[in-house]
């Protein structure tokens, strides 16, 4: 017989990671990585390339499963093994709980849907029936991600990088998931886009108390939006705590070159 499920009260973490370990071949992917998310954190995982960062992100988001260990989900104050439910059952936690931010914008809107129906349809994917609802509800979240009005009929091909990006924002928060994976949210875009990216994030995540996980290679990202921050090395985490611990006073000797070397740029 089945253990029963851990039943969480409510000052429990939304979700808690224990010996994740992910391999390719005999290569590591990411090995060892245990951490609890609490509702209303943000926790930056940084790197260099080659460091886990994706590999752990895809492991946690339940785009690939990892060869051992737990990544529990609170679902209804019962903490779910994720990473070992079915297919269709996390495929509805995706939908509903979760949202994933893309580097590259493209994969996470659809490109030949005007920016209204980008948003839309997410909407709709929850149950949303109502059309002059749901077009309202896009309007409001097209403001708040600072795309005028009268681009709404326009298809995402006709945006901006910046404007890409910010629709796929908003196409991700609209049904306000419990969990944002964000991989490189401001990555390969104009420095002074990404400032303002950054700022809009950062507005968005203090407004609505978002719970995310931020994967970037910019210690300027993690400082601004994130509470906790990991560092991970070949696979493995080799520094957590508080953002501004961990950057002020880095324990780690690589840790200690990332912070030196951004300190030299
Ligand atoms: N599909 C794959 N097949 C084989 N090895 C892989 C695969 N994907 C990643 N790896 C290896 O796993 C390790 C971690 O890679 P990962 O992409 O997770 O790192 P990362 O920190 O996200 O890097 P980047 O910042 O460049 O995206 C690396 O050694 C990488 O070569």
């Amino acid at each position: 017989m089945n253990a029963p499920a851990p039943v969480v009260a409510s000052d429990a973490p939304l979700l808690r990671v224990r010996g994740l370990e992910k391999r390719y071949g005999a290569r590591i992917g990411c090995a060892a990585v245990s951490f609890d998310l609490w509702p209303g954190e943000v926790m930056g995982i940084v790197g260099e390339s080659g460091s886990g960062k994706s590999t752990l992100l895809g492991c946690l988001a339940g785009h690939m499963a990892p060869d051992a260990g737990e990544v529990l989900f609170d679902v209804g104050g019962v903490l779910r093994d994720t990473a070992r439910m079915a297919e269709a059952e996390r495929r509805r936690l995706a939908r509903t709980d979760w949202a994933f931010v893309h580097q590259h914008a493209h994969e996470g809107l659809r490109m030949g849907v005007s920016a209204g129906g980008n948003v839309g349809e997410r909407l709709m994917a929850v149950g949303a029936r109502h059309y002059g609802d749901i077009r309202a509800q896009a309007l409001d979240w097209l403001g708040r991600v600072e795309i005028a009005a009268d681009r709404i009929d326009d298809r995402p091909t006709a945006f901006s990088g910046g404007m890409r990006q910010r629709l796929q924002i908003a196409r991700n928060l609209v049904t306000g998931p419990r969990l944002v994976f964000m991989d490189e949210p401001t990555g390969g875009l104009d420095v002074s886009v990404q400032a303002r990216l950054l700022d809009l994030l950062r507005g968005l995540v203090r407004e609505m108390g978002l719970s995310a996980i931020i994967v970037t290679h910019d210690l300027a990202v993690v400082r601004l939006l994130a509470d906790r921050l990991m560092v991970m090395k070949d696979g493995l985490v080799v520094e957590q705590g508080l953002t501004d611990q961990v950057l002020d006073d880095p324990q780690h000797a690589y840790t200690q070159l990332l912070v030196a070397s951004v300190l030299q740029v």
